[in-house]
């Protein structure tokens, strides 16, 4: 699967192809390229069998003619069914180079292999209900079903659901990744999701989460030149040693857990009694899983913000700082949940990439705002999207142990931008690794084979 690249809107992607046009790319010439690279991989899934392509009114719709043309000439036996008349140009070129005969949609009979190029980023609102039903009972007919650049009734730049959206085998991404290709609830509705290369390259500070490239540890290494991480435990001990394990198989050199003795932890975390947070060789403080939320435990929030060094607050620690986004220090990572994400920033407008960004800039922090899909907001702009983790990762502890890499990896690399991207990336191939029905300790056996995979 082809992993990272830029991630554009529709308004992006419009203005890509205008340059392009610009730039002396012929209109029609981008649609026969995007039409044929898009019949390739239906060619490759479905082969021969008998296939019925839908076709909208817009460029979307000429994309499926072409598609149409190109399958029939490859001797697949292709129909056409179509919602209404062309209206781009290109579409209506697309139409008279198909020649055949085109039926309309809602009569149509269905098909063992379905193609949905009704609509694409120019969708303005949702389908008609009976289009949308009838679409859903084609796609429920068929063996294989291909969304054409995004599933019709699904809204490009915020992933949101305008009408109901089958669930398609494969989706068609034209040119670039759109936010709606990442983003829930839309991207449940993809299936295999592939990218089309049409021969535009458009650069972005969004992107979609790339595997990271990690180094081993060299010659020269030692413990503390390797990092050091200190984990603040506070009311529930077992989430803070949960991080700090996590942290230990992160690639950091060595990790202080700040809780009581009675706490059995892996022998090679140090714990310390106290909350001496003074020790300069500290590259990364985790403060937040199981911290609780009293006085004390605002104390401890206190002396963790006072100690200067390079912080990831999580959990407990967001709670404590709703309210007062202006205490988190610039360059920190935080790593909200939906909910915690609410309380510290409140109702934010726009898509969760919107929403992370605008977080990122108002508190100058690394903005993880997790969930089935996450996202990664620096507050210079740069955006890093992660759709398709396990949905097994939703158990209790597995944001202790996304916390416990972030502050390792920020501790190996100490930037914060980089430390949450491959904290994230990390978490999600240990959850893969890690199979089904999976608990939080699970990921940390699964952590050293996921760190080595990409050295
Ligand atoms: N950009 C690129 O680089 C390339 C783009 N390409 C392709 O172009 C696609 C974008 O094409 P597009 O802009 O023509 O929009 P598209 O999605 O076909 O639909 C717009 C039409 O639908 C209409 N309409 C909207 N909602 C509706 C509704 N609910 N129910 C009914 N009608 C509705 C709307 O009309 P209106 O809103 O004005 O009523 C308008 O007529 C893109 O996804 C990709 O496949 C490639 O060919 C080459 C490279
Ligand atoms: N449905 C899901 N699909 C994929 N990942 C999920 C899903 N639900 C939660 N996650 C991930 O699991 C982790 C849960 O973190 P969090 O909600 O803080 O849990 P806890 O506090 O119990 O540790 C996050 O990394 C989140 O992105
Ligand atoms: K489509």
């Amino acid at each position: 699967m082809t992993r990272g690249g830029p991630i554009l809107t529709a308004a992006q992607m419009r203005a890509a192809e205008q340059a392009a046009f610009d730039a002396g790319v012929d209109a029609y010439g981008l649609m026969e390229t995007a039409g044929a690279a898009a019949a390739e991989i239906i060619w490759r899934g479905g082969h021969k069998r008998d296939t019925l392509i839908l076709c909208g009114p817009g460029n979307n719709g000429g994309d499926g003619f072409v598609i149409a043309r190109i399958l029939r000439d490859r001797g697949v036996p292709v129909r056409v069914a179509a919602l209404g008349e062309s209206r781009t140009s290109s579409g209506l070129r697309a139409r008279a180079a198909w020649g055949g005969s085109v039926e309309d949609m809602m009569t149509a009979a269905p098909a063992t292999q379905i193609v949905d190029a009704l609509f694409g980023t120019g969708l303005t609102r949702g389908l008609d209900s009976a289009v949308a039903g009838r679409l859903g009972a084609f796609v429920e007919a068929a063996t294989f079903s291909h969304a054409v650049d995004l599933p019709s009734g699904v809204e490009t730049d915020s992933g949101a659901l305008l009408s109901a959206a089958p669930h398609f085998g494969t989706t068609i991404a034209l040119g670039a990744w759109k936010p709606a290709h990442l983003l829930q609830p839309a991207s449940g509705h993809l299936g295999r999701l592939v990218l089309a290369d049409i021969g535009i390259a458009v650069p972005s500070r969004v992107r979609r989460l790339a595997p990271p490239i990690l180094e081993a540890p060299g010659p020269e290494a030692h413990k503390y030149r390797r990092g050091l991480v200190a984990v603040v435990g506070g009311a529930m001990p077992g989430a803070a040693a949960l991080a700090a394990s996590a942290a230990a198989h992160s690639g950091a050199g060595m990790v202080r857990l700040h809780a009581a003795a009675g706490l059995v932890v892996p022998h090679a975390i140090v714990r310390q009694e106290g909350h001496d947070l003074s020790d300069p060789r500290i590259r990364a403080l985790l403060i937040g899983p199981g911290l609780g939320r009293d006085d004390a435990t605002r104390r401890l929030l206190n002396a963790a913000l006072a100690a200067a060094h390079p912080l990831v607050l999580d959990a407990d620690a967001l709670v404590l700082l709703a309210g007062a986004v202006d205490r988190i220090p610039a360059g920190a990572i935080l790593t909200p949940h939906e909910g915690e994400f609410q309380r510290l920033f409140g109702d934010l407008p726009g898509s969760k990439i919107d929403r992370a960004l605008a977080a990122a800039r108002q508190s100058g922090a690394m903005v993880v705002y997790k969930g089935a899909d996450s996202v990664i907001a620096a507050p210079d702009g740069r955006a890093a999207v992660a759709g398709g983790a396990s949905p097994w990762l939703s158990t209790a502890g597995t944001g202790d142990v996304l916390a416990g890499l972030a502050a390792g990896r920020l501790a190996v690399t100490g930037d914060p931008f980089r430390a949450a991207c491959e904290a994230v990336w990390l978490h999600g191939e240990a959850a893969r690794r890690a199979g089904a029905a999976f608990v939080a300790d699970d990921l940390l056996r699964a952590l050293p084979a996921a760190i080595a995979a990409r050295l």
